[in-house]
């Protein structure tokens, strides 16, 4: 039985863009702005510094600075996830411990990346992160983009500490997902990580999920995990297929995050451009944002308006 309430880490969970200013530095007052719209929609959580918050593309000091501004912000509303991974065990060490000071629920790390490590390295990497704080840790696996594959093993190993709380699963086998569920039961917390594959995830599963195109339309995930908790499986299915022909369109455009943001900034919430070499979208492609921007909030207003 674990000491840490799992429950807060379960539902919808935004993995939050970074935010800049004009000229590309990280801005306070943007992720403040971001967060807030985010706590007013319902969602349970926001994970900060991930693949869509291109903590990889960032310094330690800005990786600190754009964690501090989402918990200043909603750190007592929301329950805020840190992904402290970095390249190297030292910086990982360093931005864990800073989450933990600024207030963080628990952090979240990829395997180191870069180098082909074993797998000795990847648990000795994790496990130094663990060791260096008192704060829950989720393993975030995303082989696609880290060329670790996280064996059955090795989670086992890791899960049977009762800091070691959960898994989020980017990789795209809900097979995959379901033997890490077997694996730990209850007692651990499997996290979807594909949009795209949300109800499959929680079909088989998963307990919640973590994703970045939430970010545009989380009322859309909201109302199929709603769906899914109601037993209206039909109803769910059309909503996951209702998202997934607007996360086709988004992957569309040079960047999924560029696309995202630029969806964004029309509404008024402006989190700059990605950073490079994440490409922003062309001028030449506004008015298919703005056309997608469009669909995507019809999708909401029905959405809400069958709730009525
Ligand atoms: C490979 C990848 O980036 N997967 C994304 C998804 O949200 C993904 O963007 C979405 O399913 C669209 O393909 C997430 O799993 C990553 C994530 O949660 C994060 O930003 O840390």
């Amino acid at each position: 039985m674990r000491t840490v309430d799992l429950d807060r880490f379960r539902g919808i969970t935004i993995a939050m863009y970074s935010c800049y200013d004009e000229q590309g530095e990280v801005s306070t007052e943007a992720a403040r702005m971001l967060a807030r719209h985010y706590a007013n929609t319902g969602v349970s959580g926001l994970y900060v510094g991930g693949s869509s918050g291109e903590g990889m593309l960032q310094s330690v000091e800005e990786r600190k600075k754009m964690l501090e501004a989402v918990i200043a912000e909603v750190g007592r509303e929301l329950t805020v996830i840190a992904h402290i991974g970095a390249p190297s065990t030292r910086d990982s060490v360093a931005l864990a411990k800073h989450a933990e000071e600024a207030g963080a629920h628990a952090v979240s790390a990829v395997p180191a990346i870069y180098y082909r490590l074993p797998e000795a390295s990847v648990e000795h990497h994790w496990q130094s992160i663990v060791d260096s704080t008192l704060l829950p840790f989720i393993i975030y696996h995303i082989p696609q983009t880290t060329g670790f594959h996280l064996s059955k093993a090795l989670l086992t190993r890791l899960i049977r500490q009762d800091k070691i709380i959960g898994v989020k699963i980017s990789a795209e086998s809900t097979f995959e997902l379901q033997q890490f569920k077997a694996a730990g039961g209850d007692d651990i917390l499997v996290l979807n990580g594909p949009d795209e594959q949300y109800l499959a995830g929680r079909s088989i599963g998963a307990d919640g999920g973590i994703g970045g195109t939430y970010g545009v339309m989380p009322e859309l995930f909201l109302e199929i995990e709603n769906c899914f908790q109601e037993g209206k499986l039909e109803e769910a299915q059309k909503w996951q297929f209702t998202v997934n022909e607007l996360i086709a369109e988004l992957l569309t455009f040079p960047s999924l995050y560029g696309a995202c943001k630029a969806v964004l900034k029309l509404r008024g919430l402006d989190s700059g451009e990605p950073r490079l070499p994440l490409l922003p979208v062309r001028e030449t492609d506004m008015e298919r944002v703005r056309a997608l921007n469009d669909k995507i909030l019809d999708c909401i207003a029905r959405a809400e308006a069958s709730r009525k």
